[in-house]
């Protein structure tokens, strides 16, 4: 078998065209522009590329873009300050501090400073709990896009076997909560997994997401299945600096059914979603119905 290509790069695309459409329906029947404001501490390479292209998306889609560039020395306190008054602002209806945080800079004091409703991430710990019980809440927008991209190819998820490799806050366990929902059946596995080989092969849906340059190799995958690769890792292969995800993608897609290449399967999706998001909770926040397909 060869797999088909799962194509994140165009669906995100479809994504973003859907958000932009509703978000001009907003600002001519409302005359409100969703607004979403971006904080990057310190000078990481990869997370400036990500910032910038957040704040081209944002205003490729009609929105509003508030980036917040600040040195690497802030102080936490400062950082705090910064997000209080982006709490109060009315322009702002979507909060995301760029990760990782310089290591003086406690990650989860600062997201959990954002206003639950302004967490376009989905990280803060109210968000968390409203997602692991199936409740309304700012879904995080790497399994969100995941989601949409297996129920665009799939359908129904309902009975299969789903595996999640990988145990992070930001994409294993949420992906996981979010399959459940779906009635997927669903195992979190992770690299201290005994017979990780094993379990992957039980998966019809199989979402690597362990940090582990192609850790997972065609002979872990079920016939058929569908393999979601979240991995983003940079490796250098004959002198060239390349990017590769968690699954050994020629090996794998000898078996799977279909399957998502790096780049250009998962990675475009979450800032689609994080647009998706940012409409979402400017919606929430003013009392208009709710965007239709963009949640979970
Ligand atoms: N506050 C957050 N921080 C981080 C998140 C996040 O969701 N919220 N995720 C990642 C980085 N990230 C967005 O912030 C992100 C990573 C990758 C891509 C992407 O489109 N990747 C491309 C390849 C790009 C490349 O060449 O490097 C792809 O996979 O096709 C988008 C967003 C960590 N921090």
């Amino acid at each position: 078998m060869t797999a088909s290509l799962i194509d994140g790069k165009a669906f995100a695309a479809t994504v973003r065209e859907h958000v932009a459409s509703l978000v001009a329906g907003v600002k001519a029947e409302h005359r409100i522009t969703p607004g979403l404001a971006v904080v990057l501490v310190g000078e990481d390479p990869a997370s400036q590329v990500y910032v910038r292209n957040k704040g081209i998306q944002t205003v490729e889609a009609g929105m509003a873009s508030f980036e917040h560039k600040l040195p690497t020395g802030t102080s936490e306190a400062d950082l705090l300050a910064m997000i209080a008054r982006l709490n109060a602002d009315p322009k702002v209806h979507g909060i995301l501090v760029q990760l990782p945080l310089p290591g003086h800079i406690d990650p989860d004091l600062v997201i959990n400073s954002i206003a639950p409703a302004k967490d376009v991430d989905g990280f803060h710990v109210s968000n968390v709990g409203l997602v692991s019980t199936g409740q309304k809440a700012m879904v995080p927008c790497t399994p969100l896009g995941c989601l949409m991209l297996l129920r665009d190819h799939l359908g129904s998820l309902s009975g299969l076997n789903a595996v999640v490799v990988g145990r992070s806050n930001i994409v294993g366990k949420p992906m996981a909560q979010l399959l459940l929902k779906d009635s997927a059946t669903v195992t979190i596995a992770h690299s201290r997994s005994r017979d990780l080989p094993e379990i992957c092969r039980r998966a019809d849906i199989l979402v690597a997401a362990v940090g582990r340059p192609e850790m997972i190799h065609g002979d872990w995958i079920r016939l058929g299945a569908t393999v979601i690769d979240v991995g983003i890792n940079r490796i250098e292969r004959d002198g060239k600096t390349r990017l590769v995800g968690d699954v050994d993608f020629a090996s794998t897609a000898q078996v799977a059914g279909a399957i998502t290449p790096v780049p250009g399967g998962v990675g475009p999706m979450t800032i689609a979603c994080l647009l998706a998001n940012t409409l979402t909770a400017c919606c929430r926040a003013h009392g208009l119905p709710e965007p239709e397909g963009l949640t979970a």
